[in-house]
């Protein structure tokens, strides 16, 4: 898909300190609707900080963050998600004791029209909307071939299918921007190219703007529109795969990180 012109994400000098150190200082970047963009840099980077402060777990110390044109730095996570900004974590987070159908449903229902008074009192409004989001969460499941282990309990799966059910539940929120923070971390790397061809597919499918995290060079080189690349908080590049491949800044941050 060709990428629109329209800004989706605009961060303005975003800064963010813990105590005395600096995450992240004065990073400005723009993601276009539709972009794909990567985000790399050498561990500790402020890769992950920025993603919070892009969902509200923390706020910027200082500068804007502009979703769709709206402000949006400082506001609570479930509000940012609700204003269309979604994500998945380093670190899988999935009700590993439910089953796969039910941590799809319960995403769903954080986004449910159905009120939670209809809920509480069991109207028919409330088991059509069941109905409905039983239906919703099934055909996510089949997009990311998990149908056939819906009723599973979601620890049981494959690593690589708990990711992928990480990102089946991030698209429940009905995003436009959807942040992946190493999405294939930990995959082989058949099921790692199996992830980017469905990340290229969810894009123009559900009509998204993704940021991704990623170490594995080669897959950020090969999915990405354009790349940005910090180094100890700092915004070091930004451009093309080949750009950033030549980019001696680049070499050097990476390099300093093998010594
Ligand atoms: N809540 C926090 N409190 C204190 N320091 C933090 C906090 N979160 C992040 N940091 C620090 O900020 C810096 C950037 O961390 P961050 O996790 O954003 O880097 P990263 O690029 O995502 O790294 P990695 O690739 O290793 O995941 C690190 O020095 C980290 O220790």
């Amino acid at each position: 898909m060709a990428a629109s012109t329209a800004v989706l994400l605009d961060v303005k000098g975003a800064s963010r300190s813990f105590g005395g150190l600096k995450a992240l200082s004065e990073v400005s970047l723009h993601i276009n609707k539709g972009e794909l963009i990567g985000l790399i840099g050498p561990n500790g980077a402020g890769k992950t900080t920025l993603f919070n402060l892009l969902t509200g777990v923390y706020p910027p110390s200082t500068g804007k963050i502009l979703l769709n044109n709206e402000s949006v730095g400082g506001m609570k996570p479930f509000k940012i998600n609700h204003k269309g900004a979604a994500r998945t974590f380093q670190n899988i987070r999935l009700f590993t004791a439910m089953t796969v159908l039910e941590n799809v449903k319960i995403a769903f229902h954080q986004h449910a029209r159905h009120s939670l008074f209809s809920s509480m009192l069991r109207l028919p409004k409330h088991f059509k909307g069941e109905e409905e989001i039983t239906q919703k969460a099934m055909d996510i499941l089949k997009i990311f071939n998990l149908a056939d282990q819906a009723q599973e309990t979601a620890g049981n799966l494959s690593y690589g299918n708990q990711r992928r059910l990480e990102i089946a539940r991030a698209l429940a929120a009905g995003p436009k921007l959807l942040l992946l923070d190493e999405p294939a971390a930990g995959m082989n790397p058949n099921e790692t190219r199996d992830l980017m061809n469905l990340i290229a597919w969810i894009r123009e499918e559900f009509d998204l703007t993704i940021l991704l995290i990623e170490h594995d060079m080669s897959l950020v080189m090969g999915v990405c529109n354009r790349i940005y690349v910090l180094d100890r908080g700092i915004l070091i590049a930004d451009g093309t795969p080949v750009e950033i491949r030549n980019n001696p800044k680049v070499i050097e941050a990476y390099l300093g990180q093998e010594a």
